[in-house]
């Protein structure tokens, strides 16, 4: 595929963002574009919304999978794009759209000729939420195709393109889910004396969620706990009978995690007593950490010191990924792809730079016939 065919791919797909496990048209537009590759080494197998591949290779020692997230973002776009989204209050903003085009691209070169390898293509739905690689690992598309060693690819809007970047061992973060609803007392807004308000002690609880991070964690180890959404009262001047918060945490450690998971609790049960409520905690979906396999690290930087695109050593960094449900079990590794936006993963305003999808191409081909 061609630099116009991959621009074309991608905005088709950047149109269509969906949420994790409602990728309908985003799989129909991937099988469809699928269908129409060489067959004759194809084997396509749908999961849910997600799709294995897999190439057959001339020998087949082994089996090299490649991983590609597929689902969209809850956010109204802001690119300015003439080919914006769709679908309202939906983006592809942590380019996943990108992800999926480069995937497509370098099956269609493996498609047209195949290596002495297996290869499969993992598109798997759910990466934002609710998590679709724990689950996917699991199925019996997996067990027949299951990768000897695997690896996948996220855009990097602070990196050039023509940049990449990875590290061996710990890549991203462990992620948790956090939802915490307050019941209280609600009434009129002029007697709050008779009331227990939910407004106030949700943002006194966001605000000490910080003190966790700040004094409860070894400042040698690492934790962000970001609240996202808050959500409470009806009307301006009704004193609130809930609230609800809606956020994440990340540590740099398994056991980091139940550190802040602990705390967070104890600290509910205080607010509990202090503010005449009731307060419950749902953890959502968790991911486990993105660990890079040394040995490949090492291998796919040769293999991008010997093409025309360069290599830099990565920082560890908060973000999750459930890739690392993948790499748990499956030797491999995620790199980081410079893309060049000024804005940011999840904003309504990431534009990432066309110019990098060949690269992508270029670098997923070179690895699945070298690694
Ligand atoms: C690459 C990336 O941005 N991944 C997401 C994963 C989110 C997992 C889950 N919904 C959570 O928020 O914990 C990220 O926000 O890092």
């Amino acid at each position: 595929m061609e630099q116009e065919q991959l621009i074309k791919v991608r905005r088709a797909l950047h149109q269509i963002p969906e949420l994790g496990f409602k990728e309908y048209e985003t799989q129909k537009y991937l099988l469809d574009f699928i269908e129409t590759l060489p067959q004759s080494s194809l084997t396509v197998e749908t999961w849910k919304t997600g799709i294995f591949v897999h190439v057959k290779g001339s020998v087949g020692g082994k089996t090299i999978g490649y991983r590609a997230d597929i689902d969209g973002l809850p956010l109204t776009e802001e690119t300015g794009y003439q080919f914006r989204s769709v679908h309202e209050g939906l983006m592809h903003a942590c380019g996943h759209d990108f992800h999926m085009t480069i995937a497509l691209g370098a099956l269609a070169r493996l498609a047209e000729s195949p290596v002495e390898d297996h290869i499969v293509f993992i598109f798997q739905p759910a990466e934002e939420g609710p998590g679709g690689a724990e689950p996917m690992l699991q199925s019996a598309q997996m067990e027949q195709f299951r990768p000897d060693v695997i690896f996948g690819l996220h855009v990097a809007p602070e990196l050039p393109v023509g940049t990449v970047s990875s590290k061996p061992g710990l890549l991203f973060a462990n992620t948790s889910e956090l939802f915490i609803d307050f019941k209280g007392v609600g009434g009129h807004a002029a007697f709050p004396h008779l009331t227990h308000d939910m407004v106030v002690t949700a943002s006194a609880f966001v605000s000490h969620l910080q003190q966790i991070v700040a004094r409860r964690v070894d400042p040698l180890d690492s934790a962000v706990i970001t609240v996202g959404k808050i959500e409470a009262g009806t009307v301006q001047n009704i004193i609130a009978q809930a609230a609800r918060l809606e956020g994440t945490i990340r540590t740099l450690s398994p056991e980091a995690m139940e550190k802040v998971k602990g705390e967070i609790e104890k600290v509910a049960r205080g607010f509990e007593i202090a503010n005449d409520c009731g307060i419950t905690i749902d953890y959502g979906s968790n991911y486990h950490q993105v660990y890079n396999d040394a040995k490949q690290v090492e291998r796919f930087e040769k293999i991008v010191e010997d093409s025309p695109y360069s290599y830099q050593e990565a920082k560890m960094a908060m973000t999750g990924e459930d890739f690392g449900y993948m790499l748990k079990e499956i030797p491999g590794f995620m790199f980081w792809l410079g893309v060049d936006s000024e804005a940011g993963l999840h904003q309504a305003s990431l534009k990432p730079e066309e110019d990098a999808l060949v690269v992508g191409v270029d670098l997923v081909e070179k690895g699945l016939r070298e690694l």
